[in-house]
């Protein structure tokens, strides 16, 4: 494949110690050679490759040298775009990269796309689509699991999985061809029908397994969308403040303080949270509190958790019991809060209300509580037992949907054997889900798909 050489900034915009420069492309060698000036006349056409070589940068037209720099020369194939790659470290400073960068696009390279290094890195075939997605998931992981399960699908986890079930898909199709075409065999038809059925039958309980993680994936990226809800007053967003360590919502005594929903995301303990804290439920005349109150139902209802905030000093009401019935059936933790005060709970209620929910004393006043509160919220998450190590993750929507479609066209192809269809359709539903498998790993996709996709990387990338 022909592509003409690009350059961006690698690392981040702002002072640093060290900014990378990177090249692609077939002149990337001989551009920085026209720029270089190496110790003792060394030229960098000539170097042995996958050095790296003190010296500085020189404007061809002017002669004035423009920075000092390590520099990197990467032959291709074995580089990450898999074409010849340049390295300029140069000193961490915006005037300082953006002068490197002008240079050598001044000098016959291009400035990349966002995601173009690693776009040439799909399209020279050194990694697949979806090893692609997982370099930019990579990027932004927000915990040390997240960046795991990035990893391992960096490694071709995912792709391989799939590629082992379209190769099993292919053979299956094959071999019904061969039946087809010997006909004279006894019991060929119930033989073909068997075979597909079982291939069938296993593809789709394969997919149904990557799909049954896909929900703590989509957590592990998103954060365990986790909701305080309570009455007025009760204390949650104290409780908010105290998860985050800082005080980002208000908190007065005057019932009713917050009025919309707040998001901030914590990292509690290795899980990540995108914490909602919510304006407190209750009957109001107030036009505004009733919009915040009608809003705190509305994200009750995506929450994979629940922080149900109660009074210790306040007697249970009927509002506490509807929001216990609002939750019914979710994941729950109840959490009685203002314990330096003094008693008017009716515990025994709760414990009934609570049906085996897990129960948390805190005074936030006093900051006590917090850390079980914690402790709890992690215990809850991997009893789910996430086990990033050796397991296939999906968290990316676009591999969740395609799979789900490609569920789809299996569980019709199973239907169409046992209800006795022509094998030739059968054969059509089982080349969809081919192809469907295909479009994860980026075989068959759309040129304009792929555009979208690295388009949102970084700059550099
Ligand atoms: N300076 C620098 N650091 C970096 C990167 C980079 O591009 N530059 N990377 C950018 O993301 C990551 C490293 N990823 C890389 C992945 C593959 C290859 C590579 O050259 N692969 C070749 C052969 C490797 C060999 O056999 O030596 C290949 O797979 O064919 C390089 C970097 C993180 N650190
Ligand atoms: N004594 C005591 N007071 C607390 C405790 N936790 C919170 N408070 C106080 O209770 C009042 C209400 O706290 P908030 O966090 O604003 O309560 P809220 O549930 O967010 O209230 P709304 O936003 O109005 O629904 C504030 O004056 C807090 O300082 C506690 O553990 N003990
Ligand atoms: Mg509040």
């Amino acid at each position: 494949m022909e592509f003409d050489t690009i350059a961006a900034i690698s690392t981040p915009m702002g002072e640093g110690a060290i900014a990378i420069v990177r090249l692609s492309g077939e002149k990337a060698i001989h551009i920085s050679d026209k720029l270089f000036r190496g110790v003792g006349g060394k030229r960098l056409v000539d170097v042995h490759s996958h050095t790296i070589h003190y010296g500085h940068l020189v404007d061809p037209k002017t002669d004035i040298v423009a920075e000092e720099v390590m520099v990197s020369v990467m032959k291709g194939p074995k580089t990450f775009t898999k074409e010849d790659v340049i390295e300029i470290n140069c000193h961490g400073g915006l005037v300082s990269v953006n002068r490197v960068l002008q240079l050598v696009l001044n000098n016959g390279a291009r400035l990349a796309d966002p995601g173009e290094f690693t776009k040439r890195a799909f399209l020279n075939g050194r990694i697949d689509l979806s090893q692609a997605e997982a370099v930019m998931d990579l990027i932004r992981a927000k915990t040390d699991r997240a960046m795991n399960v990035a990893l391992g699908q960096m490694e071709g986890r995912l792709s391989r999985l799939i590629q082992k079930l379209r190769q099993e898909i292919l053979e299956t199709l094959a071999h019904v061809e061969v039946n087809i075409d010997y006909p004279e065999y006894d019991d060929v038809e119930e033989m073909t029908h068997h075979l597909l059925i079982d291939k069938a039958r296993y593809v789709k309980a394969e997919i149904e397994k990557v799909l049954q993680t896909s929900q703590q994936g989509k957590i592990l990226r998103e954060g365990l969308a986790t909701v305080i809800v309570g009455r007025p007053n009760v204390g949650k967003s104290s409780l908010l403040n105290s998860l985050v360590h800082e005080n980002k919502a208000i908190v007065t005594d005057i019932p009713g303080t917050t009025r919309d929903v707040i998001e901030e995301y914590v990292n509690v303990r290795g899980v990540p949270l995108k914490l909602l804290d919510t304006a407190g439920i209750r009957e109001t005349e107030d036009i505004v509190e009733r919009i915040g109150v009608e809003k705190s139902r509305q994200v009750l209802k995506d929450a994979d958790l629940i922080l149900l905030v109660l009074n210790h000093s306040d007697e249970l009401t009927i509002e506490d019991e509807n929001i216990f019935a609002a939750v019914e059936g979710m994941d729950v933790i109840v959490i009685i809060n203002k314990m330096d005060l003094p008693q008017k709970i009716n515990m025994e209620r709760v414990e009934q209300l609570a049906k085996g929910h897990k129960i948390i004393r805190t005074s936030l006043l006093e900051d006590r509580g917090v850390d079980e509160l914690e402790e709890a919220i992690a215990a809850l998450f991997f009893a789910g037992s996430i086990e990033a190590g050796d397991m296939t993750y999906v968290s990316n929507s676009r591999h969740i949907a395609l799979l789900n479609q490609a569920l789809n066209s299996i569980e019709d192809a199973i239907d169409g054997v046992e209800s006795g269809t022509p094998i030739d359709i059968v054969q059509i539903d089982f080349t969809r889900t081919w192809e469907l498998l295909g479009e994860i790993i980026g075989q068959s996709v759309h040129e304009s798909l792929i555009d979208q996709l690295f388009s949102q990387f970084c700059l550099g990338k």
